[in-house]
């Protein structure tokens, strides 16, 4: 697993204003967006692309475009959906599925309760939203679906992670052979006894769309 942590001011700046319990729905909603662009930046860097011919006023001259098959978004419901415009805003041609997965907040175990994705992932670039990486149920469940379907290209890009996470996610990635690539904003300090990022944000769900 190839873990990639963004060391940019400006990410910084917006994850701080993020975290400020202060910060309202509607400023939440802009920070996240403004965050999964800068974000994508790095986590595009290896976007299939191909060659080809254009001319500019002055001369002929190769450029490069994304290849087929496009690349997949899938934002992991809700919080992730808060991501998918700023991703969409990068990657115009990309396709997008859903998954929809809530975690107990007892056990802190995840099902999934919804999904919308090609049946036959094979061959394509997955990137998947979400803004928390905490106990890592999530993202381990969510790779393992997309993998199921053929999926061996998986990037996620995540603004928190959790330490406990990230060690989560890569004992259970250290057999597989599938190359996935994790970009994130930031790691925090930990993990409280409830499962939430400290010091993190609170719940990113519920920051976006209000308490369910
Ligand atoms: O790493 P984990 O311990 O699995 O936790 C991370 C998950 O928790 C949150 O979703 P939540 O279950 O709160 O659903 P929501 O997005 O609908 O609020 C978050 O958006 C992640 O999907
Ligand atoms: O801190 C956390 C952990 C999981 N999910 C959240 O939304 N926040
Ligand atoms: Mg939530």
């Amino acid at each position: 697993m190839d873990v990639h942590v963004a060391d940019h001011p400006l990410i910084a700046h917006k994850l701080t204003y993020l975290r400020d319990e202060r910060t309202d729905s509607p400023t939440f909603r802009r920070l996240a967006e403004e965050l999964v662009t800068l974000l994508a930046y790095e986590a595009t860097r290896d976007v299939r692309v191909e060659p080809f011919e254009i001319n500019t006023p002055v001369a002929p001259t190769t450029g490069i475009k994304l290849s087929n098959p496009k690349p997949i978004i899938v934002p992991i419901l809700r919080a992730g959906l808060g991501m998918l415009d700023g991703m969409v805003k990068l990657l115009p041609s990309a396709e997008v599925g859903f998954l929809g997965m809530i975690r107990n907040e007892e056990t802190l175990e995840v099902s999934t309760y919804a999904n919308r994705l090609p049946d036959d992932l094979t061959g394509r670039q997955v990137f998947i939203l979400d803004p928390m990486l905490a106990t890592g149920g999530t993202l381990v469940m969510a790779i393992d679906y997309l993998t199921a379907k053929g999926a061996r290209d998986i990037t996620a890009v995540c603004l928190l992670a959790a330490p406990e996470g990230i060690q989560h996610l890569e004992e259970e990635l250290a057999d597989s052979d599938i190359p996935v690539k994790v970009v994130l904003g930031t790691i925090d300090e930990k993990l409280n006894d409830k499962g939430y990022i400290v010091p993190g944000l609170g719940d990113a769900g519920d920051r976006l769309y209000g308490v369910v």
